[in-house]
């Protein structure tokens, strides 16, 4: 059964990579390895945009599909030797069973992490339940009355847990340290993509390969899109949908809640962003 983006539960990864060397061969000379990388999420911050454009570089292999655990291996890229192999899951920041398994797997994993405002966030992860209830002809209430109740913001709305940043990142501070954690800002990567990646392949220590050249800005789809090898393209339409509106007293309502949160996570990470 095909799995849309942001819908999959958080699958785990296997306990433990001890029984064997990690690798599955192929005759062509390419293995199929347990990643190197992993795009933890969050759930709506990019990660397939960060994937794709990860991609753009040939020491890159990235895996295409992100369920399948466990048969975790067997849904890894072949991959040339010398190649990297990332995978993403946008549910594993938030779950708290998923940092230990990790680090059982591979402590000296490196981890990427996108994230976005997290009002924006919550907005974009209520689009997306409201397109999958909308194809399954199921209906939805409409954004104000999830997110609000008895007049307050509605703490029991999933969510805006999502969102709490902070909450999250201090359990995986627990098993990884800061430095094996590079964090994209998901609001500059779809801004201006280049200088995002830039820092990506940075951090990875990936021979500096991505070129502005391949981004070019698509007015239709008002995001930037890829230009691989002269063959150009967006991501699907999935990616890049409008939100709903929301009164501006609910929405000031909401970006005040976030503020603590926010300067909590920045004090985790000992580094700020352009959130409201
Ligand atoms: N270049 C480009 N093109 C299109 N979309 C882009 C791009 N860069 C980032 N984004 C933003 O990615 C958001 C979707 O995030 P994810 O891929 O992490 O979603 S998911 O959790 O895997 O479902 C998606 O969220 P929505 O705008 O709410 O659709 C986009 O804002």
């Amino acid at each position: 059964r095909p799995v849309a983006d942001g819908d999959e539960g958080p699958p785990l990864p296997p306990t433990s990579s001890s029984a064997d060397n990690g690798t599955t061969s192929h005759p062509n000379g390419t293995l199929q390895q347990l990643p190197h990388i992993l795009i933890i999420g969050v759930r709506k911050g990019g990660t397939r945009a960060l994937i794709e454009m990860l991609s753009l570089h040939s020491s890159v292999a990235a895996a295409q599909n992100e369920r399948g655990l466990p048969w975790y291996l067997s849904q890894m890229p072949y991959a040339f030797p010398d190649q990297l192999t990332v995978e993403k899951t946008p549910a594993y920041f938030t779950s708290s069973k998923v940092p230990k398994r990790i680090h059982q797997m591979n402590p000296d994993i490196k981890l990427l992490l996108i994230l976005r405002d997290p009002t924006e966030r919550v907005l974009s992860d209520y689009t997306q339940v409201f397109y999958n209830r909308l194809q399954k002809h199921k209906r939805y209430q409409p954004i104000e009355s999830v997110l609000v109740k008895d007049g307050e913001i509605n703490l029991g709305y999933k969510a805006l847990n999502r969102s709490l940043y902070y909450v999250h990142m201090q359990n995986w501070l627990q098993y990884f340290p800061l430095e094996s954690i590079h964090i994209v800002d998901g609001d500059e990567l779809i801004r201006d993509p280049f200088p995002e990646m830039k820092k990506v392949e940075r951090f990875l220590k990936l021979e500096p390969q991505i070129n502005a050249s391949n981004f070019y800005f698509n007015k239709t789809k008002g995001f930037y899109c890829l230009r691989d090898h002269g063959r150009e393209r967006c991501l699907h339409d999935s990616k890049g949908r409008a939100h709903p509106h929301v009164a501006p007293a609910i929405l000031q309502k909401l970006y005040q809640f976030f503020h603590e949160p926010n300067k909590k996570f920045f004090e985790l990470v000992g580094r700020t962003f352009n959130w409201k």
